[in-house]
């Protein structure tokens, strides 16, 4: 894949470059692959890994978040604006995977890039919203997603990568080489009414 202009009206407009994924070194990950697979080569070539396009509304990205959480009824409208705002304030990367064969997403992940002052004005990566269609889990889709996009944290220059996640899934997660550090693993949330 070459460099690409992206045209704000069309449809396979990416939220980010996609180039970007080229670079990724799956051999840096602690994670095991068995098959070995890679988002450049995810194992079938009906497959892809990429970032979100404003055309994957209409190939089922919104029916895949709905697996996590409750996601509401989004118009194709509300969509564009948010996917225009996550691209302009840059820092999201939604990178999701595709069954070429139906037009589906069928897995997701989110990498949040934070800007800091602290460590000499770093960068901190957030994971989010990991999700495999349901029909396609166990076939190590949701460990390559993860790792797709821890690996590009690290590309981006973040120092650390952080994630929130059930107790049943800190065994997934350990494997792919995140730590729960002693005496700093709690997370707390407030919560407030969801807007209507
Ligand atoms: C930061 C966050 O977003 S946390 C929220 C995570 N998302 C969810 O909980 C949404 C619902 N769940 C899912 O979408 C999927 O189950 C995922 C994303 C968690 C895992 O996707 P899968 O494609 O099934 O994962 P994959 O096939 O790569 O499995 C990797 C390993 O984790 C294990 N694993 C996967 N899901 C779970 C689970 N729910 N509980 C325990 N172990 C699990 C698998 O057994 C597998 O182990 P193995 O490599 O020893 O065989």
């Amino acid at each position: 894949m070459g460099m690409e202009k992206y045209n704000e009206d069309d449809n396979s407009e990416y939220l980010y470059g996609p180039e970007i994924l080229q670079k990724l070194d799956f051999n840096k990950s602690p994670a095991k692959f068995n098959p070995p697979i890679s988002a450049t080569k995810p194992g079938e070539d009906w497959m892809v890994v990429r970032p979100l396009q404003r055309a994957d509304y209409n190939k089922g990205f919104l029916q895949l978040l709905s697996q996590l959480t409750s996601t509401g009824n989004i118009s194709r409208k509300q969509f564009d604006e948010r996917f225009t705002q996550m691209k302009s304030s840059g820092g999201y990367y939604v990178t999701v995977i595709e069954d070429k064969r139906i037009s589906k997403i069928i897995g997701a992940a989110t990498l949040t890039i934070e800007q800091k002052f602290i460590h000499n004005c770093s960068v901190r990566g957030r994971l989010e919203d990991v999700v495999v269609n349901d029909t396609y889990r166990g076939k190590q889709l949701g460990k390559l997603i993860v790792v797709t996009v821890s690996l590009l944290a690290e590309e981006l220059g973040c120092y650390k990568m952080s994630l929130d996640c059930k107790d049943k899934l800190i065994k997934f997660y350990e494997s792919l080489g995140y730590k729960l550090e002693p005496g700093n693993s709690n997370a707390m949330n407030m919560r407030f009414e969801e807007p209507s």
